[in-house]
């Protein structure tokens, strides 16, 4: 079945290989539904790295012990495994090659100007309140939220305070330009990769996903078209005057100061919301489920945020002072079963510690299991709030939610290490601090959140009813 229909013989045992499977039901099936077993199976018994078959090809995993010869080797690259893999050449999904641009444009922008900057604090401060308010409302009895409106919405306002800026941050049009934009691509991908590679060409103009995301891709660039100029506009008016020009701290402001920028701005925007929007809100839902499930850790979690804000006011000090905070947001990454990390296609033929050759092309990732690996944590499957303010306390110097570690490795590492994490971080903490000072957070009796798999993969629980409700007298010391 191989010869037929791979160009190469995979270098390393197939763990999803079954008799009589030509047309690979079964494989693929195997994958999508287990494919965390079949990782943590394959690499025990074949003790070295394995082949997955999945739809459109094979990916190598390799043991969690080649984390750092995969992090530091030159010859792998993530990026253009995601514009392959993602589109990033279709008209409609621009924004992914301006995120993953080999000019590196818009990450170095994240680097320099989004990690630690005290500056953009206020403004995410001013628009979670904001976001709470509209998507949370101020009713003091319990109510079920819209899980998948109501938390996009809040992480989606927070982000857009120092994406897009004051002008369209909490726009009605905007937000539904760049929540709907994130929502389709991800689902025009899907269904891109359903078919067959020399078909895409034509599919792509057919499809109603790939359609939606070229007419949301036009509406971003002229919104966006048209706060450039009035920002030209008010800044030539305020030099006729001899006044300065009004000081903007978000990305429209930072990318108009990069030399030779050549991506457009709806480009730069939509860029920034597919790789911030799903992945932290994914976290964030997660995070609720498990304070909703703990509910002995707010009143901790109160009290750390209370004394943070009050002996630090409000900006980067206090938040790197939520301990606590910090441990309960990695302890619900782990919650999250993620298979692998480290996603690279080969680039160049290269060579692993002990010699075996990895063609070029070739899609490598590594194992993520160590996170729940009971020779790495204690009791593992419980959820511990306090198991990474612990390894901290004792002298782990990996257990920040902001670090990537061999044995956690949900923000990648070497090169490509997200460089979101630490705007992921101040988002995350304002949101949860708002939310714990102002609302009481329940769900509905012996709920069971259960996420949801596809192959490599995972999502948290979509069917979750989270209850909220003000709290009688809420802390305003936000
Ligand atoms: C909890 C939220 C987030 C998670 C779990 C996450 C996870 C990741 C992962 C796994 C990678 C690949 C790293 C690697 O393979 O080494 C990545 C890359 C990236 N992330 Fe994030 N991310 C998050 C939030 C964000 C945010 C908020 C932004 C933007 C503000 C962002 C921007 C990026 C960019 C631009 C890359 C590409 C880096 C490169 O290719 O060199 N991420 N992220």
């Amino acid at each position: 079945v191989y010869h037929l229909s791979q160009r190469r013989r995979p270098i390393f045992p197939v763990v999803n290989d079954y008799p009589w499977d030509f047309f690979r039901r079964k494989a693929y099936l195997a994958y999508n539904q287990n494919a965390g077993t079949l990782i943590t199976q394959g690499l025990a018994k074949h003790r070295g790295p394995i082949t997955m078959l999945v739809p459109g090809g094979t990916k190598i995993v390799l043991p969690s012990s080649l984390s750092d010869w995969i992090r530091t080797n030159k010859d792998l690259d993530h990026q253009e495994l995601i514009r392959e893999e993602y589109f990033a050449h279709l008209p409609g999904f621009e924004s992914q090659h301006t995120l993953h641009s080999p000019d590196r444009m818009l990450i170095d922008l994240l680097r320099t100007k989004l990690t630690q900057n005290e500056k953009i604090v206020p403004a995410v401060n001013r628009h979670v309140d904001l976001a709470l308010q509209h998507h949370w409302g101020d009713s003091k009895l319990w109510e079920t939220i819209d899980w998948e409106k109501d938390t996009t919405g809040v992480i989606s306002w927070a982000a857009a305070s120092v994406f897009v800026g004051p002008e369209k941050a909490t726009d009605a049009e905007w937000q539904e330009v760049v929540q709907s934009y994130v929502r389709e691509y991800f689902a025009a991908v899907s269904e891109l990769h359903t078919w067959k590679a020399l078909l895409r060409p034509i599919v792509q103009w057919l499809l109603p996903h790939t359609s939606a995301c070229r007419d949301l891709m036009r509406r971003a660039r002229t919104i966006m078209q048209e706060v450039v100029q009035k920002r030209t506009s008010e800044a030539e008016a305020a030099r006729a005057q001899g006044l300065e020009a009004p000081l903007y701290h978000d990305t429209v402001a930072w990318t108009k100061q990069v030399p030779g920028n050549t991506h457009p701005a709806g480009d730069v925007q939509l860029a920034l919301a597919m790789a911030a929007l799903f992945t932290t809100t994914e976290l964030f839902r997660q995070i609720l489920i498990d304070i909703a499930n703990n509910p002995q850790l707010v009143e901790p979690l109160r009290q750390e945020i209370r004394t943070s804000l009050s002996e630090n006011g409000l900006g980067l000090a206090a938040l790197a002072k939520m301990e606590l905070l910090d441990s309960v947001m990695k302890e619900s990454q782990r919650q999250i079963p993620i298979s692998v990390g480290l996603e690279r296609k080969v680039i160049r033929e290269t060579f692993l510690p002990d010699g075996t050759k990895l063609p070029k092309g070739s899609h490598v990732m590594v194992d993520s299991s160590d996170m729940w690996n009971p020779a790495v944590h204690e009791k593992p499957e419980l959820y511990d709030g306090y198991r990474f303010i612990k390894r901290r306390q004792a002298g782990d110097k990996a257990s920040q939610f902001v670090q990537s570690s061999r044995e956690h490795n949900i923000f990648g590492g070497g090169r490509h290490i997200c460089p979101g994490r630490f705007f992921a971080n101040t988002e995350l903490k304002l949101c949860l601090a708002h939310i714990l000072l102002k609302f009481d957070l329940r769900l509905p009796p012996g709920y069971q959140a259960v996420p949801v798999r596809f192959g490599v993969y995972a999502g948290v629980d979509p069917n979750v009813r989270l209850e909220i409700r003000r709290r009688e007298e809420p802390e305003c010391i936000l």
